[in-house]
């Protein structure tokens, strides 16, 4: 059985008078993976923002509708969003360290949410993030070398690490692998797989493929609309719109 996590109903996102997403309704689930896919432009960045109030860091956005997370409000006056993002952590498309040490790129969350009291259970935090962001063997023996000097794929796998370390409820991934080669790819992708036990992932992806390998649900945005979502499998062999079965067939994108 699986669970609602995320429940978007009627939203709009605008950037000034331009409207990106238009009467957006989709229900997130737990302990699955959600892929969202669409050509260039169609909105999924945009969508995705707007689950943990990224959007409000633009100047000239605005989100109308409801997101409940758990049922709850998050665009509520009582709802903190650096208190949000913690819950609903996002990891985006190159990867983007702290010009600190790996160790401090993992610390600097849990320290601002009070989530270790002292330097031991600080230690506890740093070697669970990163076992499970599968970092831990790679780096142990140099937690105090600069987060930027790893490799791409070590660094996106280090900002993963980073929104677990917060212990989230939800993984927002925005093309976490467009500036990866194949083999770090399929690194993020088996972590991807790993992680979807614990947390509701979505992700945007251009790729197809990627979508057809990680994802369990799959939803489908054109021109600022939700065309069509539903499990990955059906989304793929038998859509149901023909914009969709267009996209995927790739007459357009
Ligand atoms: N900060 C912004 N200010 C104004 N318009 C924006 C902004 N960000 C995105 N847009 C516009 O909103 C629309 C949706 O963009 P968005 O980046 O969400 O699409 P996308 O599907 O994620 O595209 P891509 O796959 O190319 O990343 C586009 O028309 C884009 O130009």
């Amino acid at each position: 059985m699986t669970e609602t996590k995320l429940t978007a109903r009627n939203v709009d996102v605008y950037y000034g008078q331009k409207k990106a997403i238009d009467n957006v309704s989709i229900d997130i689930d737990n302990g699955l993976v959600t892929a969202f896919i669409g050509p260039s432009g169609c909105g999924k960045s945009t969508f995705l923002r707007s689950l943990n109030r990224m959007n409000d860091t633009i100047a000239d956005a605005r989100v109308t509708g409801e997101i409940l997370l758990d049922g709850e409000d998050i665009y509520a006056a009582s709802m903190d969003p650096v208190a949000l993002r913690a819950r609903v952590g996002m990891v985006f498309q190159k990867p983007n360290p702290f010009p600190k040490s790996i160790y401090e790129n993992i610390a600097y969350g849990p320290r601002i949410h009070g989530l270790a009291s002292n330097k031991a259970d600080m230690d506890v935090v740093i070697e669970r993030s990163l076992t499970k962001a599968g970092l831990w063997e790679e780096v142990k023996d140099r937690l105090h070398d600069a987060g930027t000097a790893l490799s791409g794929g070590q660094q996106q796998r280090l900002c993963i690490a980073r929104a677990i370390a917060v212990s989230p409820e939800v993984i927002l991934m925005d093309e976490p692998c467009s500036a990866l080669d194949p083999i770090a790819t399929a690194k993020i992708e088996e972590l991807i797989d790993e992680l979807k036990e614990n947390y509701a992932i979505v992700i945007v992806t251009h790729s197809m493929q990627q979508a057809a390998r990680v994802s369990q649900r799959t939803a489908f945005f054109h021109l600022g609309n939700l065309v069509e979502y539903g499990e990955t499998d059906q989304v793929f062999t038998n859509p149901r719109e023909e914009k969709t079965k267009d996209y995927i067939t790739g007459r357009y994108g």
